[in-house]
């Protein structure tokens, strides 16, 4: 019988926060014992939000230490903001606790800090920009594509509560984009913006594009340009259960590794 997976969960009021933990209670090897909310130190989790379909009740802390001390966990699944995440991960790892990064807008520095801390302590830890496998697949098609077609922008769209922009998902496409792709400076040489920032972000001479609506959730689109010819690459999460298949994931295959992972992409077969 496979053993029961101990989990933290960061974020526990937020959006993807209710999702996982709707997911973890739902899941029969994982075990909620705690969450780290900024607030609300010292309550159960069904003080802080609506346990309608969820059984387990946990505790709430708000130091990360003093959770990860007193619940024991294998694992922290990090939803909650980058420098919160920064921390939090940090904190794991120095205690033999696995982390499971979803949060997006870590800085490099940041995650070459996780990634570094990780490697050293021999402990598994995966960053995970973006757990819907359909997601992990358009990145993994743009790759495919860019090695024919150079000339690509990409149009991300989010909710608008989202803090960071681009997408954690923009970047990651574009640095694998990047890897298979003719080093090119796209566009007119030269192109004048006659308001600024309307030709997007410049990440290696191609386009990022960061529209943020209401009603949106998660989409994203990649395309390429050519002679008499495009390519798009889309992928839309039209909810956050979309993204549970790859925690899923994640969780159970951050048992199995004793170093950094960076993308889903590393772990599906
Ligand atoms: N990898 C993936 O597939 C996905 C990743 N994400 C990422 O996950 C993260 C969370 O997204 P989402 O749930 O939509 O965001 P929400 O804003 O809904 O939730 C964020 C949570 O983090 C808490 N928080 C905010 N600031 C801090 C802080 N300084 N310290 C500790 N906790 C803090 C918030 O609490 P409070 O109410 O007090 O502010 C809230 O509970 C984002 O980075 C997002 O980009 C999202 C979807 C999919
Ligand atoms: O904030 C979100 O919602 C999402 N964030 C991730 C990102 O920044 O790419 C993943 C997904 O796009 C949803």
């Amino acid at each position: 019988m496979n053993k029961v997976i101990k989990i933290v969960v960061t974020g526990p009021r937020g959006k993807m926060g209710r999702e996982a933990i709707r997911m973890i209670t739902n899941t029969k090897q994982f075990q909620l014992v705690g969450v780290i909310d900024r607030n609300n130190n010292g309550k159960g989790l069904s003080e802080i939000v609506s346990m309608e379909d969820q059984g387990q009740d946990c505790s709430v802390f708000t130091d990360v230490n003093q959770c990860l001390r007193e619940t024991k966990p294998d694992c922290l699944l990090e939803l909650s903001v980058a420098d919160a995440a920064y921390e939090h991960a940090l904190a794991a790892i120095q205690f033999g606790v696995r982390p499971v990064i979803g949060t997006t807008g870590l800085s490099q520095e940041q995650l070459a800090d996780i990634e570094r801390e990780a490697n050293e302590n021999k402990i598994g830890c995966i960053v995970a920009p973006n757990f819907a496998i359909g997601a992990v697949l358009m990145m993994k098609f743009a790759e495919m594509a860019a090695k024919h077609f150079p000339d690509v922008e990409i149009i991300e769209m989010h909710h608008d509560e989202k803090v960071d922009a681009p997408s954690g998902t923009a970047l990651k496409t574009a640095e694998m984009i990047q890897r298979q792709r003719q080093e090119k400076q796209q566009g007119h040489p030269k192109e004048i913006e006659k308001l600024s920032g309307v030709r997007g972000g410049d990440f290696d001479g191609m386009k990022i594009h960061s529209i943020r609506l209401p009603g949106l959730v998660a989409h994203q689109q990649v395309l390429f340009g050519s002679v008499g010819e495009t390519l798009t690459i889309r992928h839309d999460s039209y909810n956050r259960t979309s993204f549970m298949t790859g925690v899923k994931k994640a969780v159970e295959t951050v048992m199995h590794v004793d170093s950094y992972i960076y993308g889903l992409e590393n772990i599906l077969e």
